[in-house]
């Protein structure tokens, strides 16, 4: 079984509805751009005549599609994609998306972002009027709540409308139907992004601007927190907020910007990239030092630095040689080779850190593995001093809304004071950026945010990863 220790990103979802019957090789091009939100597996599936076909497996974007599926298995003017990273179902094939879904008069693929924290009361009772399931994904219960409101109301919009009401938790859905529509979803809090872009042969959907750019598609907006947006042969024909807020808690996940998204993306009306050298800018006035030099942390690390470079005029310098086809380090299963991957990963370019004092940036400490790594590496390289900068306020409480993290006990600002996690990770000193210091680097952002995984959860949250797999 796979031991998760670290924040898992998020799922990707993409979706297309052309005038050109490429749908799946650009739907191809915009997973691939989104392949660090889930390198667990990936889907595709394509409209065609009616009929849905997909195509979905364990592994990379590039490892699940070859240029034969592509061209000559999934035709179609309209598709929809996902790269998973679980949440609710563990890492199998058949937990996979997009989820396709037979009813009466026709058949949907549901790609999905996020995670349903009623999904086991939602099963059992879909189960009782006599659905089956094929998976231990709350994902498929989306796609078979939808499709059973469909066949009640003998209406699409209606039944995504009325399914909607019943979800709980995180959702932004892309959904492709028998019926020639490709629908986008988001919940009432907004917890993931979801944006659309146009071109001339037609509209797409995705969870990050930056696979509009790459796609060729001019972003036109974010869907809307609570809003259902039909599109038809390239053009939007229904677009309405309908899903209602219950209350004020909640919000887009800031993890988007600490962490988890790319930073050449804009989510909300905030650049990522602009959101982490705020960041920065906002540590380096929270937490000054004397140092010789600031260097981030590669990858998510390095904006932040940035930041905190211009803020406090101390130069920015590349501390550590990264080995770019290694990935993110969480998707190592045990301690020994985390520990392995991190040395790894980054080695430390011992001609500009020997005998500095040096202000190290990262964007957030999870467990504690690369810190202390890496500081210690540092050290041992020659630095003088490390003073760790961490964009992130102290990661307390484990998330419900689309990321993993097995345990708080594998949280070390859960089970440590600040003082305490400096001396473990072997730090001269340490200094988290603060909640407030952190929402001001964010306030372009046009929604409010969830700030759960470091101020705690108001709602009881009632799933967890194993809870469908025994149902
Ligand atoms: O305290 P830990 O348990 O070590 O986890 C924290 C680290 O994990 C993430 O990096 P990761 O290597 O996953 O990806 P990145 O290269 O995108 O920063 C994050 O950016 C921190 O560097
Ligand atoms: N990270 C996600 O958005 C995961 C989606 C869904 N909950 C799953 O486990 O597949
Ligand atoms: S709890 Fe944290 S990671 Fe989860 S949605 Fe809220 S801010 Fe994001
Ligand atoms: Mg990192």
């Amino acid at each position: 079984m796979e031991i998760s220790d670290k924040i898992h990103e998020e799922c990707a979802v993409f979706g297309v509805s052309t005038l050109k019957e490429e749908a799946a090789g650009i739907t191809y091009n915009g997973l691939l751009t989104l392949q660090h939100r889930g390198q667990e597996g990936a889907g595709i599936a394509v409209v065609s005549k009616g009929k849905i076909l997909y195509h979905k497996n364990l592994g990379l974007v590039s490892e699940v599609f070859s240029g034969n599926v592509l061209q000559n298995r999934l035709k179609g003017h309209i598709a929809v994609g996902h790269t998973r990273y679980s949440t609710t179902g563990s890492n199998t094939k058949e937990n996979v998306g997009p989820f396709i879904t037979e009813y009466l008069t026709g058949r949907i693929a549901t790609a999905h972002n996020g995670n349903i924290t009623n999904a086991l009361e939602l099963r059992t009772q879909l189960k009782s009027y006599g659905v089956d399931f094929n998976s231990s994904s709350d994902s498929e219960v989306v796609s078979a709540l939808i499709a059973y409101h469909i066949t009640r109301e003998q209406d699409t919009l209606k039944g995504v409308i009325k399914a909607g009401g019943y979800l709980k938790g995180a959702f932004s859905l892309i959904i492709a139907g028998s019926e020639n529509k490709l629908i986008a979803v988001r919940d009432p809090k907004g917890y993931r992004p979801l944006c659309i872009g146009k071109n001339s042969d037609g509209i797409a959907v995705a969870s990050e601007s930056c696979a509009l750019d790459t796609c060729g598609f001019d972003y036109i907006r974010d869907v809307r927190p609570g809003e259902v947006i039909i599109i038809e042969n390239g053009k939007i024909t229904y677009e309405e907020v309908v899903l209602k807020n219950e209350d004020e808690t909640g919000g887009l996940c800031i993890f988007e910007y600490i962490y988890f998204a790319r930073h050449d993306s804009v989510i909300d009306g905030l650049s990522v990239y602009e959101a982490r050298v705020n960041m920065g800018k906002a540590l380096a006035r929270e937490y000054p030092v004397e140092a010789d030099i600031v260097c981030g942390v590669p990858d998510s690390g390095l904006e932040a630095a940035i930041g905190y470079s211009i803020e406090s005029n101390i130069p920015l310098v590349p501390a550590f040689v990264k080995n770019r086809y290694i990935g993110r380090s969480f998707i190592y299963p045990t301690q020994d080779m985390r520990d392995y991957a991190v040395r790894l990963k980054l080695n430390p370019l011992k001609a500009n850190i020997e005998g500095k004092r040096i202000v190290l940036v990262d964007d957030s400490i999870v467990r504690g593995t690369t810190s202390e790594k890496i500081v210690r590496s540092l050290k041992s390289a020659g630095a003088k001093e490390v003073h760790m900068r961490i964009s992130s306020p102290p990661f307390r409480y484990t998330c419900h809304y689309g990321t993993d993290i097995d345990s708080p006990d594998n949280l070390i600002a859960n089970k440590m004071s600040i003082d305490e996690i400096c001396k473990q990770i072997g730090a001269d000193s340490l200094g988290y950026i603060s909640i407030e210091g952190l929402k001001e680097a964010c306030k372009k952002c046009r929604l409010s945010f969830c700030t759960g995984c470091f101020t705690g959860h108001k709602c009881k949250v009632s799933v967890t990863k194993q809870d469908l797999e025994e149902v």
